[in-house]
């Protein structure tokens, strides 16, 4: 039985005589740390944007599967994809892309209001969320006025505060100093494995891959095999963050404390936000293709348990 969260079979992306992936096939497990690694150009963003919905690939497949079926992304269209994103998906990118005129609370909050939730009680879950990642009483600044690693921190938050089961980072730690970066990369963990989410990120730091919980590695737009590989994604495993360990949950995130900023909106609720697909607009479900559509051979070659590195 299939229990990824993300599978995908066949991968290719060309950009005009560029190929930038070349088949890839790749399970991922609830619950995991992905690192992908390899040169530049080696296929690495392109991989992670195609699982992500963000592009195409030409050929091959992409399945999510959700509590309620599973979803192809390579078969969505540009609204459903969007839509997935949304709601499904957290993003974190090397330079946060925090919209700088908004307050820290602000940037966090907006994606949960782009989803419905009323501003009050998104700015609550939001400032719950920057709490628990340290940032408790820096609600109110804008962007400039929070360092790389504070910016970081509320990029993670804004990842997590729909309650996305995947978030998927480019680089998070790219524009970071080597403290900073382990430091926020504890925070991503928690945020993410800690709650038993996935996350997958794309590194060119081995510092930052070696504490997922595995790594693949592209080569011209393959998963390249290295001696002990292994054709499975290893289990799950909690992740060292140098905090206690966090009880498997899915929201809220952390338990809601009343914080000085709530204080403020007293009466009003935590929201509880289970992860759920929308059950008013599914994603067109293949319910008459079953996943995988065939067989293949050599499935996820190149995957190396971080723990079974030589
Ligand atoms: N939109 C695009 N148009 C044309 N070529 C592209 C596009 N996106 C990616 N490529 C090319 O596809 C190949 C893979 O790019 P990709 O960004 O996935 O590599 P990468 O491993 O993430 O590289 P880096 O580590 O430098 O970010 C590269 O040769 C790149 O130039």
């Amino acid at each position: 039985m299939n229990t990824s969260i993300l599978s995908a079979r066949g991968l290719t992306k060309q950009y005009g005589p560029t190929v930038a992936l070349a088949g890839v096939d790749l399970d991922i497990l609830p619950g995991e740390s992905v690192a992908i690694m390899g040169a530049s150009g080696s296929g690495k963003t392109t991989l992670m944007h195609a699982l992500a919905g963000i592009v195409t690939p030409d050929t091959g497949s992409i399945a999510f599967s959700t509590p309620t079926g599973v979803v192809r992304v390579d078969q969505l269209d540009e609204r459903h994809r969007s839509q997935l994103r949304r709601e499904s998906f957290g993003f974190v990118f090397q330079q946060g892309l925090l919209i700088p005129e908004l307050t820290a609370v602000e940037n966090v909050a907006i994606a949960l209001m782009l989803g419905g939730t009323p501003r009050i009680a998104a700015e609550t879950s939001a400032a719950a969320w920057l709490a628990a990642l340290g940032l408790a009483g820096m609600e109110t600044r804008r962007i400039g006025e929070l360092s790389g690693g504070q910016a970081q921190r509320v990029a993670i938050a804004r990842a997590q505060v729909t309650g996305a089961p995947i978030v998927f980072a480019d680089e998070p730690t790219g524009a970071l100093d080597s403290r900073t970066s382990a430091d926020v990369m504890g925070a991503l963990l928690h945020a993410t494995t800690g709650q038993g989410r996935t996350l997958v990120l794309v590194t060119h730091d081995e510092t930052v891959a070696a504490r997922c919980s595995r790594t693949i590695r592209l080569a011209d737009g393959r998963i390249v095999g290295q001696p002990g590989g292994v054709g499975a994604p290893t289990p799950p495993q909690q992740v060292a963050t140098g905090q206690a360990p966090v009880p498997q949950q899915v929201q809220p995130p952390f338990p809601p404390q009343q914080l000085p900023y709530q204080q403020q909106h007293a009466g009003q609720p935590f929201p509880q936000q289970p992860y759920a697909q929308p059950a008013a607009q599914p994603y067109p479900q293949p319910a008459a293709q079953p996943y995988p559509p065939q067989a293949h051979p050599g499935q996820a070659t190149g995957v190396v348990p971080n723990g079974a590195r030589p």
